[in-house]
């Protein structure tokens, strides 16, 4: 796939009469209207985005992007760059944070090597290494546009297959130290916000550590003067091949039309620059939470999108997202199962 063949893909609008009808379900269950508040509305995305009122969420995957970046080696994390292949060796024995939740409500995890800086194999881990890290942005652009590419078509191409085995919702989660510098900076040049006010401690950066984050952030954006529209150059000079694998399932989700949960801040970021370079693509897409990281608020407003959770999470690795199947799951037994105002013999309540 070229850069112009990606601009190019057109997304299908999902069925706003598909919507009307999941509505009109949930106003016919015995409940007080817009009793299940934002999950009515998600919900009503949900089959709209699946092209049936009658939809089943059973099937649920998350994706996690696991990759390195060359940023570390300026000081913008806590640990090196070999932490990154430990947890993602943890999250192929299930044995992770995301691996754990997931095993409590029947998801299944698939962790995926993208970029791990590392040659070695590692058991549970699907291997689509594009190459081991990303080069360090304050010297040279992170990647180039064929790894760019290749890495966006990785995400695009498990939607594809991850559809064929039957999954109906997905979920996008990612594991890489420094990722949180990589999303900051994509995140400010995307929005033009301050960086001080989009950068964050990450994974855990004492106060000089966070100093030297968003200097190292403020010279690369000073150094390649990007437009806000230039979603590509950004994403390939500054992102990582976690975010652009990330990006690439959200645009699969839009062309497969399945939808897929954000999780947090890297999540965020990838799903805006899905969006801004394939256009429509936000349709599809299902929020979670608001992470601690100062960018996501900033990047779900751009995507004006609204999540449901707001408990300081910054955990990454698809966590919220799979706390938000939870909630979803509840949400659907209650829709599937409805017991209607007809059930108990009492007059439907109308809409004003
Ligand atoms: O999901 C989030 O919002 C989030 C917020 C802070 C940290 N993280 C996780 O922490 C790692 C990146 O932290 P750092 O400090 O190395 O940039 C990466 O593996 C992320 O999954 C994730
Ligand atoms: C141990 C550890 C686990 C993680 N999971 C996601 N990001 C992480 C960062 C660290 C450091």
């Amino acid at each position: 796939m070229t850069k112009e063949e990606l601009q190019q893909l057109e997304i299908r609008c999902p069925s706003e009469e598909i919507k009307k009808q999941v509505q009109a379900n949930w106003d016919a269950v015995a409940k007080p209207l817009d009793g299940l508040g934002a999950f009515e509305a998600l919900t009503a995305k949900l089959g709209a985005a699946l092209g049936t009122a009658d939809f089943d969420l059973t099937k649920k995957a998350v994706i996690v992007m696991c990759a390195d970046n060359g940023i570390v080696a300026e000081g913008v994390s806590q640990s090196g760059q070999e932490v990154t292949a430990a947890v993602a060796a943890s999250m192929g024995k299930q044995a992770s944070s995301v691996g754990k939740m997931a095993k409590s409500i029947g998801a299944d995890v698939f962790p995926v090597d993208i970029g791990i800086n590392s040659t070695e194999k590692i058991d549970g881990v699907l291997d689509q290494k594009i190459r081991s890290g990303t080069r360090d942005f304050l010297m040279e652009p992170a990647m180039t546009e064929a790894e760019t590419l290749a890495a966006i078509e990785v995400g695009m191409e498990l939607v594809r297959r991850f559809k064929a085995e039957g999954y109906s919702l997905l979920a996008t989660g990612e594991m890489g130290i420094g990722n949180t510098t990589t999303s900051s900076a994509v995140a400010a040049a995307l929005s033009g916000c301050a960086v001080e006010e989009i950068t964050g401690r990450g994974a855990g950066l004492s106060d000089a550590g966070l100093l030297r984050k968003r200097q190292v952030i403020a010279e690369a954006l000073q150094k390649y003067d990007f437009g806000k529209d230039e979603t590509f150059r950004i994403l390939s000079t500054v992102g990582g091949l976690d975010i652009a694998g990330l990006a690439g399932v959200f645009i699969g989700g839009a062309l497969y039309q399945i939808p897929v949960v954000l999780d947090g801040v890297i999540s965020t970021v990838a799903a805006l620059v899905a969006e801004r370079l394939v256009p429509g693509t936000r349709a599809y897409m299902i929020p979670s939470h608001k992470s601690k990281e100062p960018a996501a608020a900033r990047m779900l407003e751009e995507l004006a999108l609204v999540p449901v959770i707001d408990a300081s999470l910054a955990l990454g690795e698809g966590t919220g997202a799979v706390m938000m199947f939870a909630l979803l799951d509840m949400a659907m037994t209650l829709y599937e199962t409805r017991t209607t105002f007809s059930d108990i013999s009492v007059e439907q309540y109308v809409r004003f």
